[in-house]
């Protein structure tokens, strides 16, 4: 798969899944790489019920430059406890939008007893397919309608729930949390808000689902709607967009529906299509400071390039800039984007650097703005989610992963309980053997996030947002 996977030795690799060790740079840059990039192969294999013919043909893609934010493509997730209708509801929003392959929804309704046809089973084909390997706990979904792309981290609900939702939130730019509307709000629900607004994911809805069951009453939907906005404002999530849906019956999931007529806001396919996509921190947002990860060096003759993709802002040829960790200072020269010379490049695209000095640039560094500086240290402070079923424990010796370099480090201390067991959030001091240049979560979610990953065998160990406060949780394991 990615040059960088193989960095550290180990060899991961089930496109279109993904497993954790790719969670912060992800198969998402991948599929981003490629589109902006114009490149022919789809992100998916062909033939792969998953691939989709429309992400090969975005409109002018090839030798256009990215606009800042992709604004027609959402990355986005789905939680919610089991059976609350995550399946169905991505079935529905498939097969009502048409985003789906004829074939698939024939082998589905042929597999379907009764009338309609089975709408979880478009997601859970896939799903079986996913869980023959152990560390495969997202397939990413992609369709598109005619006005934007879409990718989902489509998480199974049963299992280690959080970490499957850190896992596809993290570079999510909406997340669907949905309740049943029998049952209101849950613990899990809460767990899924706190989640969510650790993560930073910018827009959160509400999918208030199986309306059906609640004879489609409008004051069931509205105290839901009120106790979920009053907890997740609480926790600092900007803003909640509540839906009242069936997803069996197809209620304002692609279409308005009928039967409640009292609901007067967007669909949740409408909601999805105008969402804006660029959020503050995030790689769309034009005054976030330059952030390029070196990914490598490329030689011709004398002339060096850099190469890499731009985690935020933007660079232009002129611009001073310091390489990270070293703290050298030199000005960009040249410009390369898509094989072709420009004079800047901004997020997410990919590009190369020239520079005028003869400075040890390699693999792992960062080329930022020399009057914009991340914090350079080899101490980091973050909240932390655990992702492994081996305990984290002060003394561990872990190698960090953060953007294009992973450097060894060691957990120095746990606050609370002094440790973290699978699908905990917690507060954790760690010390790099080498100094690491990273921004606040807060600020940047590419630049402030991490992985930690077990140097004996490559699996990953956790995720970390740095300058975070991880949040009281209930309930760890839901
Ligand atoms: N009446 C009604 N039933 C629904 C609705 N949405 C889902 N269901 C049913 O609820 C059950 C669970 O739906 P799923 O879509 O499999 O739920 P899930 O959240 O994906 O559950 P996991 O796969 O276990 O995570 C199925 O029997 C669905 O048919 C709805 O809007 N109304």
């Amino acid at each position: 798969m990615t040059a960088d996977v193989s960095a550290y030795g180990h060899p991961y690799g089930h496109p279109p899944h993904v497993t954790a060790a790719l969670m912060m740079r992800g198969i998402f840059q991948e599929a981003r790489a490629r589109l902006t990039a114009g490149a022919a192969a789809p992100v998916v294999p062909e033939g792969h019920p998953n691939a989709m013919p429309q992400l090969t043909e975005e409109p002018g893609a090839p030798g256009a430059p990215a606009a800042a934010a992709e604004p027609d493509l959402l990355r986005w997730a789905t939680a919610g406890s089991v059976d609350d209708g995550k399946s169905t509801l991505v079935g529905r929003l498939l097969h009502d939008s048409k985003s789906v392959l004829a074939d698939q929804l024939e082998a589905v309704s042929r597999a379907s007893s009764g009338e309609g046809p089975d709408l979880a089973l478009l997601t859970d084909g896939l799903r079986a397919e996913r869980e023959q390997g152990i560390t495969i706990d997202v397939a990413y979904r992609y369709f598109a309608t005619p006005r934007r792309r879409f990718i989902l981290a489509d998480t199974p609900g049963h299992v280690q729930y959080t970490r499957n939702m850190v896992t596809g939130a993290s570079t999510a730019a909406l997340t669907v949390i949905l309740v049943d509307a029998r049952k209101g709000v849950v613990e899990q629900t809460r767990r899924h808000a706190a989640v969510a607004a650790l993560l930073r994911v910018p827009h959160v809805v509400l999918a208030v689902n199986k309306m059906d069951l609640a004879g489609y009453e409008e004051a069931v939907f509205a105290s839901i709607a009120a106790e979920f906005t009053r907890f997740a404002t609480g926790l600092g999530v900007p803003g909640v967009t509540a839906i009242p849906i069936s997803a069996l019956a197809g209620d304002n999931v692609v279409e308005p529906s009928t039967r409640m007529d009292w609901y007067r806001g967007p669909t949740v396919l409408e909601h999805l299509e105008n969402v804006p996509v660029a959020e503050e921190g995030g790689e769309g947002d034009p005054d976030a400071p330059a952030r390029f990860p070196v990914q490598y060096v490329i030689r011709t003759g004398d002339v060096r390039r850099y190469a890499g993709q731009l985690a935020s802002g933007a660079l232009r040829v002129g611009d001073r800039v310091t390489v990270l960790p070293s703290g050298r200072s030199t000005t960009v020269t040249g410009i390369d984007v898509l094989g072709t010379e420009t004079g800047a490049a901004r997020a997410p695209q990919s590009a190369a650097l020239r520079l005028a000095d003869d400075l040890d640039v390699s693999r792992g560094d960062l080329v930022v703005p020399a009057r914009a500086l991340p914090t350079v240290s080899r101490d980091i402070d973050a909240a932390v989610c655990h992702l492994h079923e081996r305990p984290l424990r002060p003394g561990d010796h872990v190698l960090l992963k953060h953007t294009t370099r992973t450097v060894r480090a060691v957990v120095r201390r746990i606050a609370g309980t002094g440790r973290l067991a699978l699908n905990e959030i917690g507060q954790v001091q760690l010390r790099t053997a080498e100094p690491v240049a990273f921004d606040a979560y807060a600020a940047s979610r590419r630049t402030g996030s991490f992985v930690l990953i077990d140097p004996g065998d490559g699996a990953t160990l956790a995720a970390g947002m740095t300058g975070e406060t991880a949040p009281e949780l209930p309930d760890a394991n839901g």
